[in-house]
Formats: C-alpha cells, sequence, structure tokens
C-alpha cells in the first residue's frame, strides 16, 4: 500500500528515515534477535510524526515499502496499512522526550530469558560492569543502573500506563524490559539507540551467566 505524505514532509526526509529503519532492522534480525517476525523500529520524522515498521512484516527482510507514518498518538497517517501493534509504546518515548530520534524494541533470547527471571524482582540492578558507560549519563562502573522489568499484557493503554509512572517517579530510564516478551531502547539517533540494545543484549547475557554459574 502506498504512502501518501502531508505537504510538510519531504518524500526524501521520509526515506531517508525509511532506509535506515531497514537496514538497522536487518541487521540486528542477523542477530537472531527478531525472530518471527517479532520486533518493531521507528525513526522520528518531525515534532508530530514518527516512520515505524508495518505489523507482521519480516524484520530481516525490510525495505521502504515495509514502513509507514504515523502521528504521536500513534495513529496511521496517509496510508490504509496497520502500524506495529506496539507503536502505542514508540509514540509515548517520542512524546516523553523531544531530543529522542530512534526506538528499537528486539525480541531475542537472552532479553525474553532474562525479563522471567528477574520479572518477581520488577527491575534488574545493573552494577559493577564496564559496560554500563555505553548509556547515555552513565559515566562509571560503580553506578547502578535500574532495568525495569514490567507485566506483560495486549492491552497498550496499561503498558504506556507502567511506563508513564516508572518515569514520573523520576528515575532516569533509557530502557525497558517487558515479561516474557523483550526489550525496549531509544536514543537521540539510531547509532545511540543502537548503543543502548548492544550493551544492554551484553550485560543481560553476562548476569544470566553470573546466575548460572554461581547458582
Ligand atoms: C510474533 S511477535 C508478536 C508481536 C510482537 O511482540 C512484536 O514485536 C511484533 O509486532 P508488530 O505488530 O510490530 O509486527
Ligand atoms: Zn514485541
Amino acid at each position: 500500500m502506498s504512502q501518501q505524505l502531508p505537504a510538510n514532509i519531504p518524500a526524501a526526509l521520509f526515506n531517508e528515515r525509511a532506509d535506515a529503519i531497514a537496514d538497522a532492522a536487518r541487521e540486528l534480525a542477523q542477530h537472531g534477535w527478531t525472530p518471527a517476525t517479532s520486533s518493531n523500529f521507528s525513526m522520528r520524522v518531525d515534532a508530530d510524526h514518527a516512520a515505524i515498521t508495518i505489523s507482521g512484516r519480516d524484520k530481516g527482510k525490510l525495505g521502504r515499502a515495509d514502513i509507514m507514518l504515523v502521528d504521536m498518538q500513534g495513529k496511521a497517517v496517509g496510508t490504509a496499512s496497520r502500524p506495529s501493534a506496539e507503536t502505542e509504546l514508540h509514540t509515548q518515548v517520542y512524546r516523553r522526550w523531544p531530543d529522542v530520534n530512534a526506538v528499537l524494541h528486539t525480541h531475542s533470547r537472552t532479553q525474553s530469558v532474562a525479563s522471567r527471571l528477574f520479572a518477581k524482582d520488577g527491575v534488574i540492578k545493573l552494577e559493577g560492569w564496564e559496560l554500563q558507560k555505553a548509556i547515555r549519563g552513565h559515566t562509571t562502573h560503580e553506578d547502578v543502573l535500574d532495568l525495569p522489568v514490567f507485566p506483560n499484557t495486549q492491552h497498550m493503554p496499561e503498558l504506556v500506563a507502567q511506563v508513564d509512572a516508572w518515569i514520573d517517579g523520576g528515575k532516569p530510564l533509557h530502557a525497558y524490559l517487558i515479561n516474557g516478551h523483550g526489550i525496549y531502547t531509544w536514543g537521540r539517533d539510531m547509532a545511540e539507540a543502537r548503543r543502548h540494545l548492544e550493551a544492554l543484549e551484553f550485560l543481560l547475557a553476562c548476569e544470566l551467566d553470573l546466575r548460572r554459574l554461581t547458582s
């Protein structure tokens, strides 16, 4: 289905965002982090719009035609295509942080297992790992980096409310896990969002190894 753009969004801008999303998705799929059509990816286009993956597509085979425009309430703009089922989690991040320009959500095995293992605590406390410094604002391994684990639900407004409550509590947030589901993270650009995702995947794998080796 074709994408009609609002008059104030140049095609070149939308295409650049769509290509960046598709390129990132293909690379993350090669790591095995987007099994069975799971995962979704987006980039801000302007203050009122984001480009996001169309629901149900194989994220390892995305091209420009698999990306569509939504408004910041998560509604499709200029297309009859259906945006990601989890679009509201992306647009929430863009609404809360005007400097965020890319949001990534994946379903790696490590993310999924860690989310189940730590769900009862509601948070994974990352501490003592040098790679924590890959997360924006963290300058030392001595920081405690809280990664919340929210209960899964098919009802997006409930998830949005859980995330809002955490943010309103005043704690920094660069990522969260959803129990049995996967991770959401973001950044000021695609490179920062990718760095956060790769660092957190590594840190979660380390935490799982520690559990295995010390229990
Ligand atoms: C088969 S994965 C279930 C849905 C999901 O969690 C996901 O990340 C993909 O949903 P989308 O609508 O964005 O394709
Ligand atoms: Zn998902």
